[in-house]
């Protein structure tokens, strides 16, 4: 399972969890201007923004998992298995395979007014990558600069396009029920509450935190997004750029899953591989692993946008300790 988020604080942060119990090779990769995107079903991209996220080149491509353009509009695919459904060719609708979907929005669109304009008439064609390389079942968060976001799911009724007004995204079921979901949480606050059970017996306050003593806190996507949605809502806003990156690692590490809790076959546990951020302004690229708990940082070169070929910079995997004597 995966969570996405957009956390606004001054500038906005976009990324995600992976939450996954294999690791697919990726890295940080930075597509120049000039890198040529070539479509299955439509003309070339010669030219296009340029994108940083987190992607496994293949044949010299890169398939991104998530990232953002150099105008401040991010992009996330996430697991949909089940409501998930990819379409054949429809000649009366620009066809875009899964896979190319990030860098067709990414490389063109600057926020999400312009990316709903694509997507009005858009079809998910359902087309591989390889032999090897299957489409995978999954459903995106796309949000901007402005903090603006929206959940994008295709159906068996089609491509829907949802406002995402808690710049959430975790997994099942489909976007609408999540959103009703967080309607069952309503009373969960960071505040002490009030005994309206029986207000004439002084209850015994034994613990603190009970204003989110119902707030759900299992691996399921439900429970993430119910979590993630309180944990960021209440998330302090930073006044520098450390502050703000921290907490936005913060809201992430909020549901994170931690080895052997989330078992999907006999033996084989998800996990969170990663946690990434961008700054949509400055376009710098945040990242931790599993085994490294310290954030790393990709600059964005501006100087180099204009190249074709693509910039990767392998995971940093391993822990480094702060030792202090
Ligand atoms: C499975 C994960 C989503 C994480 C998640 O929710 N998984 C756990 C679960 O719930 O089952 C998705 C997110 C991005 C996906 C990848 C990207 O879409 C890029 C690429 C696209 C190809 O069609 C298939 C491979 C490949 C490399 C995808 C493999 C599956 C990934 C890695």
């Amino acid at each position: 399972m995966c969570t996405s988020i957009i956390y606004t604080a001054g500038d906005s942060y976009f990324g995600r969890n992976l939450d996954l119990e294999v690791s697919f090779g990726q890295e940080v990769v930075v597509t120049p201007r000039n890198y040529p995107f070539k479509f299955r079903k439509g003309p070339s991209l010669d030219q296009h923004y340029a994108i940083t996220g987190m992607a496994l080149v293949e044949d010299g491509y890169p398939l991104y998992f998530d990232g953002a353009n150099e105008k401040g509009l991010g992009m996330a695919g996430l697991n949909f298995d089940g409501p998930c459904h990819y379409f054949p060719e429809d000649p009366a609708k620009n066809n875009v395979t899964p896979f190319e979907f990030i860098p067709y929005i990414l490389g063109q669109c600057k926020t999400v007014v312009e990316a709903r304009k694509l997507l009005s008439n858009l079809n998910l064609v359902k087309i591989d990558f390889s032999a090897k390389l299957h489409l995978s079942p999954l459903h995106w968060l796309i949000a901007d600069k402005s903090g603006e976001a929206i959940a994008v799911e295709s159906t068996t009724e089609g491509l829907k396009v949802y406002d995402n007004p808690v710049g959430v995204l975790t997994n099942n079921p489909e976007f609408p029920k999540q959103l009703l979901n967080l309607s069952n949480y309503q009373s969960v606050s960071p505040d002490y509450p009030k005994n309206t059970l029986i207000p004439e017996v002084k209850l015994n306050t034994y613990s603190r935190g009970f204003g989110s003593h119902f707030l759900p806190g299992g691996m399921d996507s439900g429970s993430r997004f119910v979590k993630e949605v309180f944990t960021k809502a209440h998330a302090p806003k930073g006044k520098s750029e450390i502050e703000n990156i921290t907490n936005y690692f913060h809201n992430l590490h909020a549901v994170e899953q931690q080895k052997r809790l989330d078992q999907v076959a006999p033996g084989q546990f998800e996990y969170t591989i990663y946690s990434d951020g961008i700054n949509l302004t400055t376009g710098t690229f945040y990242y931790s692993t599993y085994g490294n708990k310290q954030i790393n940082a990709v600059k964005l070169e501006k100087d180099r946008l204009d190249q074709t070929e693509l910039m990767e910079y392998p995971l940093q995997n391993e822990q480094v300790i702060n030792f202090q004597n």
